[in-house]
């Protein structure tokens, strides 16, 4: 056994006053951990603790000390205070517990004080954010009382007597009469809108507001239509909130964790190792090449104290992040996997299920005390959510004496590091993968270094952590579950682990990759590396395939050899939709990257979508790509454009139910990614093709399937349409009856109408919010 190891867990260095021995429980960790508790709960032992430097020295002493201001501590007993003893140069440090509060962990007496300065601010600045009316001005619109309060003010108020308001006003508004105008009579007898009286914008006939806390004229129609998860979330702002955040009224998420970081800061520097580290998994399912894990592992192994993983599975935030039930299952699968792995390093992998999502910051300190960790690493995940909830954690567990940190790992540039001559965030992929590039160039060494796996655990952690060890993988969730067909068909095409990701990569990268250049946009065929499921779960970083991309073109990210330089270029869009995301957060709160667009008038038929979700749009391209996506979980990025563009444009429905219905259903479901490629599709987002352009699906489906051969695997009611131009459009170019006989429906709508539609509501749209 390693002696420095020996020497550094708590309760044989003399921390903790409790002798265990590693061979006389089954599960030792938790035992040692709630005898400690025990041990020093305040409620059992000692109310007041006198600390001297070195700080735990003796139990006994302390339980002396402890008598003598017992009396006191009956006074004082909810009070938590800390005194200098000035007359001891070893600066006595007496703390009082609150005996009926949960037991402290043993902190070193300078951080006990900057923490308990901590909590007495949070307290000051908790009492006057209550009195700072302003600051209601500016807080999200997720109470029910400011919903309600916003909705007495303006058009709802209106509605608002003759409705019983329940949770949420918007709710009980009835479809028909919510919004709509109010006319008046011009002098000339004509009718005038309200809202061209007051000189607002009408989206979808409702008035536009520039009020940042209203909700948006279409909010109602969002949620109705399955946009807006009201369950988790606010309506649908207004775009004027939108401007908030592009102008800095508003906090990004980003900056908040930021500022999360600087002012726990003192605190967080101070905390020193204690009985473990973990490392918490999230979208980074993998052990190589993960900087937060390899940032855990070296602090643990530096300090020769354990290293603890974990990862928590919150049901309520698979539904609200509209995970599918394939993303879910690969996740499980994969998960499987690591942990095998991480036991081959005695680390252990505990797993919890959370129904609850708000639970989690607290729970993961819960977890954090029980193993006596005093660091907790992780990597950072830039959706909203997880921002928001990592700046929380961030703060709590400073709170507790306990260092929360984060690794930028999922992109290969960090976002926000790349900025135009202006000092602005690119919002066309162009000049920002040309900024991306020399960035590599630059910093290459640092952002392309791929990281090595964590290293192995004393194997005492078996023994102080045994039971954790053990830790089960949950089943899906009821709602995220896959038949067992299914299931076999998922785990053939994609089978889980590191290891068979870097299979692909590898494959990919020595082979298949020749034709990637000329061929990567043909859907007949696979020409592609599908690593998209791996990237996606973090089971490959971005970084090993980057890397292993140049070093395949003889070390050139750009040139060389054309086929790896592009493909290099398409994993950069994967870096490049996360960047847009930090820095326009409002896209992850169901609103478009160009707001305005929000304006268009939308149609909201649930059996048009579902005509299209099914694969009956009577268009055999987008039809084939429907059937495919909901067989495979995935799709090839030309098709996803196609029907991304056909819903969008032909259909006019509101995209973002399509962008829903992707992330329900691929494995590879990535919110910036996918909402980039919608964006991309509806021309509503960042670099989009202009709306102007429209997919004809015809000729995307002769140039990119030129031969039918996919529509022929996919529509098996057109397979025996030999005629490869037939194939594409049978009713119009003399297949219909073959068609006809076998089922396959005429296209539910034309396209050259269609195309009318979209450009006059496009332009209708965007004007609306101009002066
Ligand atoms: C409407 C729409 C929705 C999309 N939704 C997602 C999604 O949820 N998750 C997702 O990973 N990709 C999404 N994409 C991007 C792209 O379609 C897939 O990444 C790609 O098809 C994956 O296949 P591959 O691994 O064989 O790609 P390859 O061509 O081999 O590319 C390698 C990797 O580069 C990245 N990449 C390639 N093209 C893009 C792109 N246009 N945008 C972003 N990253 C790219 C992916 O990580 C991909 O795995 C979407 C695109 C559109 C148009």
């Amino acid at each position: 056994m390693n002696p420095k190891r020996e020497r550094i867990i708590p309760h044989k260095r003399g921390l903790l006053p409790l002798s265990t021995s590693s061979s006389t429980s089954t599960s030792s960790s938790s035992l040692t951990r709630s005898k400690v508790h025990k041990a020093i709960n305040p409620s059992a032992v000692p109310a007041i603790i006198q600390l001297q430097k070195p700080v735990f020295s003796s139990l006994n002493a302390t339980i002396e000390k402890e008598e003598e201001h017992k009396q006191e501590n009956k006074r004082k007993r909810y009070a938590t205070t800390l005194e200098d003893n000035n007359e001891n140069t070893n600066k006595v440090i007496r703390i009082e517990f609150d005996s009926s509060q949960a037991p402290q962990p043993f902190l070193e007496p300078e951080l006990a004080q900057r923490i308990i300065e901590a909590r007495r601010k949070k307290r000051i600045e908790e009492e006057s954010e209550k009195e700072d009316v302003n600051k209601d001005a500016t807080a999200d619109l997720n109470t029910e009382r400011e919903v309600r309060r916003r909705a007495a003010q303006r058009d709802y108020g209106r509605l608002r007597s003759s409705l019983r308001l329940r949770k949420y006003h918007y709710r009980s508004i009835p479809q028909d009469t919510q919004m709509a105008p109010q006319k008046r009579k011009a002098p000339n007898g004509a009718e005038v809108s309200s809202a061209r009286r007051n000189n607002v914008s009408q989206p979808n006939g409702q008035r536009q507001n520039n009020d940042i806390n209203a909700p948006h004229p279409g909010a109602q129609q969002a949620e109705n239509f399955g946009i807006v998860l009201r369950e988790f979330y606010p309506p649908e702002m207004s775009n004027a909130r939108c401007e908030a955040y592009n102008n800095g009224t508003l906090e990004r998420p980003v900056d908040t964790l930021n500022r999360a970081y600087a002012e726990t800061d003192p605190i967080r520097k101070e905390i020193k190792p204690r009985n473990a580290v973990v490392h918490w998994f999230k979208g980074d399912l993998r052990l190589n090449d993960n900087r937060a894990l390899k940032m855990a592992s070296e602090l643990a192994a530096k300090n020769e104290i354990p290293l603890v993983c974990m990862y928590i599975m919150s049901p309520q935030d698979l539904t609200a992040h509209c995970s599918s039930p394939a993303r879910v299952d690969f996740t499980l699968r994969n998960l499987r996997v690591l942990q095998r792995e991480l036991g081959t390093l005695d680390i252990p992998l505990y797993i919890e299920t959370q129904e609850r999502r708000r639970n989690i910051p607290e729970r993961i300190g819960e977890l954090c005390e029980q193993w006596g960790a005093s660091h907790l690493f992780a990597n950072i995940e830039y959706e909203v959510d997880e921002l928001r909830r990592e700046a929380k954690l961030v703060r709590l567990l400073a709170d507790k004496g306990i260092a929360f940190e984060t690794a930028h790992d999922s992109c290969v540039v960090t976002p926000g590091a790349l900025q135009s001559q202006q000092g602005k965030q690119y919002a066309v992929y162009s000049p920002w993968y040309r900024a991306w590039m020399g960035y590599l160039h630059q910093h290459g060494d640092h952002n392309l270094r791929v990281l090595e796996p964590p290293g192995k655990n004393h194997e005492s952690a078996r023994s102080h952590f045994g039971d954790l060890f053990d830790s089960q993988i949950p089943g899906a969730s009821e709602n995220r579950r896959l038949s067992d067909e299914e299931k076999q068909r998922f785990e053939k095409m994609y089978p889980e682990g590191e290891q068979e990701a870097r299979k692909r990569l590898d494959e990919f990268i020595t082979t298949r990759v020749k034709e990637y250049s000329k061929k990567r946009s043909m859907v007949d065929g696979q020409y592609t590396a599908i690593l998209s499921p791996y990237l996606a779960s973090g089971v490959l970083s971005a970084r090993t395939a980057v890397s292993k991309a140049k070093d395949a073109n003889g070390g050139y990210l750009d040139g060389k050899n054309a086929s790896l330089a592009s493909w290099i270029s398409e994993v950069a869009w994967r870096d490049f939709y996360k960047h847009v995301l930090v820095h326009w957060p409002f896209i992850c709160m169901n609103k478009c990257f160009k707001p305005e667009f929000t304006n268009v008038t939308w149609e909201y038929d649930t059996d048009l979508f579902t005509r299209w979700t099914e694969g009956q749009t009577g268009y055999p391209i987008v039809d084939a790509a429907m059937r495919q996506l909901r067989h495979d979980a995935w799709l090839h990025n030309r098709n996803r454009m196609i029907v991304s563009s056909f819903l969008s444009k032909d259909l006019m429905i509101d995209w973002r139910r399509g962008e829903r219905y992707f992330m329900e259903t691929l494995i590879d479901g990535d919110f910036a990614s996918n909402h980039g490629g919608w964006g991309f599709g509806s021309s509503t987002g960042v670099d989009p093709q202009p709306y102007f352009r429209i997919f004809n699906p015809l000729l995307q489906s002769e140039k990119f399937d030129p031969n039918g051969d996919f529509i022929r695997k996919w529509v098996p009611e057109l397979s025996d349409i030999k005629d490869s131009k037939a194939i594409h459009d049978p009713y119009g170019r003399g297949a219909g009856a073959i068609a006809q006989k076998a089922g396959y429906p005429r296209p539910i709508v034309e396209h050259a109408a269609s195309r009318v539609r979209a450009l006059k509501r496009y332009k209708e749209g965007i004007a609306r919010d101009k002066p």
